[in-house]
């Protein structure tokens, strides 16, 4: 019997997977306190997040990976574009206060998690970017080491995001609605299980697994046993620099864009808005940041998580349909939520 893509877990796991992401939390707090004095400095003098990162010696993503969690931590606020402390910072995180707990978070300071993160906020480099390192996980362009170009670590964190997918994929293919599309492209599809879903949702659907080769490898695997093989093409490229198939009505960015910086999820999307024919639909499935970038709380963890194996973090709503409509595409409904937090936008490109 073929896995059936289609079928609900019996319990939600995204408590599960908030757990497992909340070491960001204490790992960015603690950096705060301990190695970048930015609670004093901000009581000292509020400024814009510009500012910050320039007063910390930071790149913009770090800059906004950490101020995300402190403000989705009631720790910060933006008032007229500038960042000030709470009531709660200023009482227990100022140092020298009458109630500054700092001391107690600086019994991490050394903690090698911490020390790792106070790294990769410096250098705004992945983890294992060096190639002497593995490469980074999930990513590939031109002038980067990957870990997607060796066997054994594209199985290795291609098969990893299973874990997530085969829980939430049911979701996917109840609210996409995809009952009219023909043709499928599944850009970085990794196993492609979110793929097969659609397909066994959708009897007529075909589908196009665009990856880098060896994670086609896995994904034609999976294929078989979900048992959606002879309904699915495989196709090898660089999404940033290869041509992408013209013959697919519906593209699917699943946890992709989150992977990568500003100037490379425009460029995607605009591959995508050309690509696809007059009436056809791109979705991003992914996670949201709320508009006001304060929030919620496992969302900003997950992006400090995002920040720290790959060049991406997690976006707002308000910047995925700001890229969409620059690309010419329309969003016209609301996010619809998947699972563990993901949620799918759906823009179509006008007749
Ligand atoms: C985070 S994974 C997402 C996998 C799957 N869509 C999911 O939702 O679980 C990102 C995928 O993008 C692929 N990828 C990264 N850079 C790529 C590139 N330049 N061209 C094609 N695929 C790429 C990776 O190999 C990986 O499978």
């Amino acid at each position: 019997m073929p896995h059936n893509a289609l079928r609900f877990p019996a319990t939600d796991p995204t408590p599960i997977f908030e757990h497992f992401r909340g070491n960001q939390g204490s790992d960015l707090l603690t950096a705060a306190v301990a190695h970048f004095d930015l609670f004093a400095s901000l009581d000292r003098t509020p400024c814009s997040l510009d500012d910050l990162a320039q007063r910390l010696s930071l790149a913009p993503r770090p800059t906004h990976v950490l101020v995300t969690a402190l403000r989705a931590m009631g720790l910060l606020r933006e008032i007229d574009g500038r960042l000030q402390l709470t009531e709660l910072a200023r009482e227990h995180l100022v140092p020298g206060s009458d109630f500054d707990c700092g001391d107690y978070l600086g019994l991490a300071a050394q903690s090698p998690s911490v020390l790792q993160m106070v790294q990769l906020l410096k250098t705004n480099r992945p983890l294992g970017s060096d190639a002497s390192d593995g490469g980074a996980a999930f990513i590939y362009r031109d002038g980067i080491a990957s870990a997607m170009e060796a066997t054994d670590t594209a199985r290795h964190f291609t098969l990893a995001l299973a874990g997530r997918a085969k829980n939430v994929a049911p979701a996917l293919a109840e609210v996409a609605g995809l009952a009219d599309a023909t043709h499928l492209l599944d850009i970085g599809g990794g196993t492609g299980i979110y793929a097969f879903a659609l397909l066994q949702k959708h009897p007529p659907l075909q589908a196009t697994l665009f990856d880098r080769p060896e994670v086609l490898r896995v994904a034609q695997e999976m294929s078989e046993r979900y048992g959606v093989t002879n309904r699915c093409q495989f196709m090898d490229g660089d999404m940033f620099a290869d041509p992408l198939p013209v013959d697919a009505d519906t593209i699917l960015l699943s946890n992709v864009l989150h992977d990568w910086d500003l100037p490379e999820c425009q460029a995607l999307i605009e591959r995508c808005a050309e690509a696809l024919p007059s009436g056809g639909r791109l979705m991003i499935h992914d996670v949201f940041l709320n508009d006001a970038l304060d929030g919620p709380l496992p969302i900003a963890l997950y992006s400090a998580s995002l920040f720290s194996f790959t060049e991406g973090r997690a976006y707002s709503a308000a910047e995925y349909r700001d890229w969409l409509e620059t690309a010419g595409l329309e969003c016209y409904e609301p996010i619809r939520p998947t699972g563990v937090h993901c949620g799918l936008m759906t823009a179509i490109k006008p007749t």
